[in-house]
């Protein structure tokens, strides 16, 4: 299976020159280097482990979900544009777990031009994604031009906070104390230079990749949810007696997180990124030679819906993880986190953070599109930039409450 041999440790495929787009920061992530991967992805496994985000980053994680309650009643049940709310909710947590500091847009709900030029920013890369060394000489002879003004303007952000966050010396269980103490670690083992790329690389790393993913997978999983009121009601009857905000709990739902694999096969948030180069040598895979130096790639958009591994590989079936697994041919091809050494370093945070945030919503509100939506255009609508973006997603969210009431209202005047 293409998704698994990518990144397989039995190949010598690796990281494209795309990789190369921030130099001279990196990361695990920007690396192309397979040692200085393994050595800089130590530090991320350290960071993002099961026990730091269960007792760390996830509870500083439900504050946020309560501004998003918060963001939600204030709607008052006028239609909300979910991509924007979603994308305010997972900037304002990332920026929490990163650096310690709300970026605070779900309360005010507006942008924080910073982000949103970032995303038009990326919206204008997608086309030039695979010629990556013009998008570089645009950041080396134009760093002043417009949009590409804009790219530059989330990394002095990112650096910013950094520096605050220095400066503030403070000790804190965020990101950044992570980075900042690799980064006196390295000291006489590599230039100044070299370790302030990394910290910018790392910080960079884990706004973008944290958010950007999160806020396109909880945007599409409203609009599954509000398609498809039979699953969220199967959802909601999973939540009955049990408490929310349980991570543990929530992992063993099986509707839950069959709606969330659903939603991540068909809406997968990093639908093509993970681009490889062959070895100068080239090599086989299966019957196909494949000359040194091609660009390959396992679009993971195309391979979730292939009907050779999902039996009915259009459709929405949360079953399909749990009791019918006849549907699902290939369990190999379901990957949107990537697979082997390479794979998500936020998986388990993702998920987690996916779970806590469904089952409360689900929990609370009825979600519908509101009247004259036409609900196709969000899967018409779906472009690839760098990340996925559902087409624009407006959804009414009807407290549960207030359903309750409106049928015992009913109930009582046809007794009266
Ligand atoms: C639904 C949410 C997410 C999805 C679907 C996702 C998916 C992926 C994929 C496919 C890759 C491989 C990219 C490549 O090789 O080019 C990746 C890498 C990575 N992700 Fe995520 N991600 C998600 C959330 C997160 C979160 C919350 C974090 C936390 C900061 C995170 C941090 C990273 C890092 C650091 C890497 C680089 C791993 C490495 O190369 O060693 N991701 N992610």
């Amino acid at each position: 299976m293409a998704i698994v041999w990518l990144d397989s440790t039995k190949n010598e495929l690796t990281k494209t020159d795309w990789y190369d787009m921030v130099l001279p920061r990196t990361s695990t992530i920007f690396t192309r280097d397979e040692d200085e991967h393994t050595a800089r992805r130590r530090l991320w496994d350290h960071a993002l482990s099961v026990r730091n985000t269960n007792n760390i980053h996830i509870p500083r994680t439900l504050h946020h979900i309560k501004a998003l309650h918060e963001f939600i009643d204030k709607a008052n049940g006028e239609p909300i544009l979910v991509n924007d709310m979603m994308a305010w909710y997972t900037f304002d947590a990332m920026g929490d777990l990163v650096y310690g500091q709300d970026f605070e847009m779900l309360k005010t709900g507006k942008w924080r031009p910073v982000v949103k030029q970032q995303q038009r920013a990326l919206a204008l890369l997608a086309p030039i994604n695979d010629t990556i060394w013009i998008v570089r000489l645009a950041f080396a002879f134009a760093p002043f031009y417009g949009k590409i003004r804009e790219f530059f303007k989330i990394i002095d952000f990112c650096d910013q906070r950094m520096a605050e966050r220095i400066q503030s010396g403070a000790k804190k269980d965020d990101l950044a104390s992570y980075f900042i103490e690799e980064y006196h670690a390295l000291d006489g083992q590599r230039s100044l230079k070299e370790r302030k790329a990394l910290l910018s690389g790392n910080a960079v790393s884990a706004v973008i990749a944290g958010s950007d993913t999160t806020n396109p997978a909880l945007t599409a999983v409203s609009y599954f949810l509000a398609k498809n009121p039979k699953d969220a009601e199967k959802v909601y009857q999973e939540l009955q007696g049990i408490d929310v905000t349980d991570s543990i709990v929530l992992a063993n739902l099986p509707h839950l997180n069959g709606v969330i694999n659903e939603t991540l096969r068909l809406f997968p948030p990093a639908m093509t990124i993970n681009t490889r180069v062959t070895p100068s040598q080239g090599l086989w895979f299966d019957d196909t030679f494949i000359p040194g130096g091609i660009r390959v790639v396992a679009p993971k958009y195309t391979i979730m819906r292939s009907s050779e591994a999902f039996e009915d590989g259009a459709s929405f079936i949360p079953e399909r993880w749990y009791s019918r697994p006849e549907m699902v041919r290939i369990r190999a091809a379901f990957a949107p986190f990537g697979s082997g050494h390479r794979q998500c370093a936020g998986k388990h945070l993702a998920l987690v953070q996916l779970r806590l945030v469904i089952s409360s919503i689900v929990q609370k509100y009825i979600l519908e599109f509101p009247p004259g939506f036409d609900a196709e255009s969000v899967e018409k609508n779906l472009k690839d930039q760098v990340t996925c973006r559902p087409g624009p997603c407006w959804v009414v969210y009807k407290p549960r409450v207030s359903e309750m009431k409106r049928a015992l209202d009913g109930n009582y005047s046809s007794i009266i």
